[in-house]
C-alpha cells in the first residue's frame, strides 16, 4: 500500500491542484476532496496518511482569514460524529497534517496549532492583517534547527513565494511566545538574503512577531506556514530561473529540476512510509 494524501478544497480554497501535484511528485497518491463530501462521509480520513489544508480565500476572508472554515470544521457533524473528532483521531493515529497560507490560518484559528498539551481546540495565537497590506513576493526562510517538525527535517533554509494579506503571526501573549520557542514549535522565520531572521520589510512581509513564518504542534506532525511550498514545485517557478541557468552552466553543474518546496512532502511521504503504511 502506498502513502495517501487527502487535499481539502471548497468555499474559495484555490491551491488544491498544486498541493495535490506536490504530494504526487513526492511519491504519494493524492485525492482532492470538497470539505462537504468529507463531512457527508464520502471520504474517510482513516484511509489517508497526510491531510492537506491548501491556500486560498475561504469564505472570502470574511470574519478574518480562515475563521469561518475553522468554525465549520469545529462544529460540523459527519454521519459518524463530530468532524473535529475525526481530525483529532487522525492526529492520535500518528498521521500528518499540513496547512498552507489560508490552511495555516484555518489550523491556527481552530486551535490545532500550536495545540499546546494536545489541546487542539483552544486558539492561543492568531494570524492578522499584514502591517503593510497584501503582498505577493518570494521570501528567504531560516529553519529552526530545534524544531520537531517532521515536514522540514534536514532543511536549513528555503526560498519560497508568499501571497497574502493576513499573515502577521501573533501569539496570544508573551508566555505563549516563550513556549513556542522553548518547545520547538517555531519551524521557520522570515530572513534576509544571508538567512538571518529579520523584522525588516519587505524581507519580513507582514510584521510577524519574531519573524515567525511557520509553526508545528508538540508532535511535529501538525505543521502550518504562510509561504507556499507547493508553488515551488519546479525550478522554472524560481523568479531568477534564467540567472540560475547561467550560473550553473558557468560552473558546469546540472540545475536540479525539482523545486525546493517538494522537499516538504518528500519528508512527509518518507515518514508515512516508515511509520504508517
Ligand atoms: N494565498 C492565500 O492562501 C491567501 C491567504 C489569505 N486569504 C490572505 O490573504 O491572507
Amino acid at each position: 500500500m502506498g502513502v495517501r494524501s487527502l487535499v481539502l478544497t471548497g468555499y474559495g480554497i484555490n491551491c488544491e491542484m498544486e498541493t495535490a501535484y506536490a504530494s504526487e511528485l513526492a511519491g504519494a497518491e493524492a485525492t482532492i476532496a470538497h470539505i462537504n463530501d468529507v463531512i457527508d462521509g464520502k471520504y474517510d480520513l482513516e484511509d489517508y496518511h497526510i491531510l492537506n489544508f491548501p491556500g486560498g480565500f475561504s469564505y472570502g476572508d470574511d470574519l478574518g482569514s480562515g475563521k469561518a472554515f475553522a468554525n465549520k470544521l469545529l462544529y460540523a457533524r459527519t454521519p459518524s460524529g463530530p468532524m473535529i473528532e475525526q481530525i483529532l483521531r487522525f492526529i492520535e493515529d500518528g498521521k500528518l497534517i499540513i496547512g498552507i497560507c489560508n490552511g495555516f490560518q484555518i489550523l491556527v484559528k481552530m486551535g490545532l496549532l500550536p495545540g499546546f498539551d494536545g489541546n487542539y481546540k483552544e486558539q492561543t495565537c492568531t494570524v492578522f492583517y499584514n502591517d503593510k497590506g497584501f503582498r505577493d513576493a518570494w521570501v528567504y526562510l531560516k529553519l529552526n534547527p530545534a524544531s520537531k517538525c517532521v515536514f522540514t527535517r534536514g532543511i536549513e533554509r528555503m526560498y519560497l513565494p508568499i501571497r497574502h494579506g493576513e499573515g502577521k503571526f501573533i501569539p496570544g501573549d508573551k508566555s505563549v511566545l516563550d513556549r513556542l520557542w522553548r518547545n520547538g514549535h517555531v519551524v521557520m522565520q522570515y530572513a534576509d538574503e544571508g538567512y538571518r531572521p529579520t523584522m525588516e520589510f519587505p524581507m519580513n512581509p507582514n510584521g510577524s512577531v519574531d519573524a515567525i513564518a511557520g509553526i508545528c504542534d508538540e508532535t511535529g506532525r501538525v505543521f502550518g506556514l504562510m509561504p507556499h511550498p507547493e508553488a515551488f514545485n519546479h525550478i522554472t517557478n524560481h523568479p531568477h530561473y534564467a540567472r540560475l541557468c547561467q550560473e550553473h552552466r558557468r560552473k558546469g553543474e546540472p540545475l536540479p529540476e525539482e523545486g525546493d518546496g517538494i522537499r516538504i512532502w518528500r519528508n512527509a511521504v518518507e515518514y508515512a512510509r516508515e511509520k504508517l503504511v
